[in-house]
């Protein structure tokens, strides 16, 4: 089987700057798979050379096998993508958007059958003979998730689709989402919200600087970092040496650790008390993406749009 998406070597300079060095990354058909990374890290790049908007400087993407440059119209029928902002033609309704979109990419009325599904699926059916421009924010929000898919593209990039958007149509887009995962759509995602790739994506992607800096399934990096964080509130201290190689991250004099195991807990309070560090607060916590992402990418949170 082809795989969904493959990535080979891919640069792309703007003037000096390198946003992309040299990427290389195989999506299998049928994943939930999570690209990540702090703002500037080069997603938003590598997701409009692979919808054909720019093209790289080197390197190549292929979409089920067609090259996104050379094959640009059999690989961008083979892709919905989700954009980041609120771009709509204002002279149609929801449905009229929706079947010219299907159109475009030669579909006809054979496809209605899948419009109804996704006006049901992101709450739109009520919507769906309001014109584009009557609609709220969050409703034009759902339009534009529901004109990527309104051609039933095997391969799905949704890039930042829940920022800003309320929780209902985030839990409702999410069900929708899944529902078409396990009917075999491949699915890329990128988000702020690191929880939602935690939840959703069988892999995760993270970047940092043009590079991809980790590859490996959720449930791995979550392994490979230490099961446990530890967040002790210390003020302005000189840490004992022998518990530094446990510290994740330091900020306005607040340490966390990330431990392998409860033994380490013990380590590091005795080696406070031993240099005499008063502990003010304390909170243990399960590790999640975000300390994986944190340990891995150096920066203390990615931000949150
Ligand atoms: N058209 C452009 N011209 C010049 N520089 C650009 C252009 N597009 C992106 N860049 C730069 O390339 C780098 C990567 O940007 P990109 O938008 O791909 O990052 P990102 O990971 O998507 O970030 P965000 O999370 O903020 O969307 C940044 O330094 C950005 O300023």
């Amino acid at each position: 089987m082809k795989p969904a998406i493959q990535i080979n070597g891919v640069h792309k300079s703007f003037g000096g700057l390198q946003a992309l060095k040299g990427v290389d990354l195989t999506i299998a058909q049928g994943e939930f798979f999570a690209l990540l990374g702090p703002n500037g890290a080069g997603k938003s790049t590598l997701i409009s050379i692979l919808a054909g908007l720019i093209k790289p400087s080197a390197g190549n993407i292929s979409v089920m096998g067609f090259d996104v440059v050379n094959q640009y119209q059999q690989a961008r029928q083979l892709l919905g993508i989700v954009p980041q902002e609120l771009v709509f033609d204002p002279f149609f309704n929801v449905r009229e958007m929706l079947r010219f979109q299907a159109g475009y990419f030669g579909r006809g009325p054979e496809n209605d059958a899948w419009v109804d599904e996704i006006l049901e699926g992101l709450g739109l059916t009520e919507k769906a003979h309001v014109n584009m421009r009557k609609l709220s924010g969050g409703m034009k929000r759902r339009a534009l998730i529901a004109q990527a898919l309104a051609h039933k593209p095997p391969v799905i990039v949704l890039d930042e689709p829940t920022a800003g958007v309320d929780v209902e149509l985030r839990q409702m887009m999410w069900e929708f989402i899944k529902k078409l995962n396990r009917e075999g759509h491949t699915i890329v995602l990128t988000t702020h919200y690191l929880e939602e790739a935690e939840t959703l994506c069988s892999r995760v992607g993270m970047m940092k600087q043009g590079e991809i800096v980790a590859l490996d399934s959720t449930a791995n990096l979550l392994n490979k970092f230490a099961g446990k964080q530890l967040r002790l509130t210390l003020g302005n201290v000189s840490l004992p040496a022998n518990i530094q190689v446990l510290l994740r991250n330091q900020e306005n004099g607040i340490y966390t650790f990330a431990l392998s195991d409860m033994t380490q807990i013990e380590l590091v309070l005795s080696s406070l008390r031993a240099a005499e560090i008063k502990v003010l607060d304390m909170q243990l916590n399960e590790a999640d993406l975000e300390d994986v992402f944190m340990s891995l990418v150096g920066v203390s949170s990615v931000s949150k749009s």
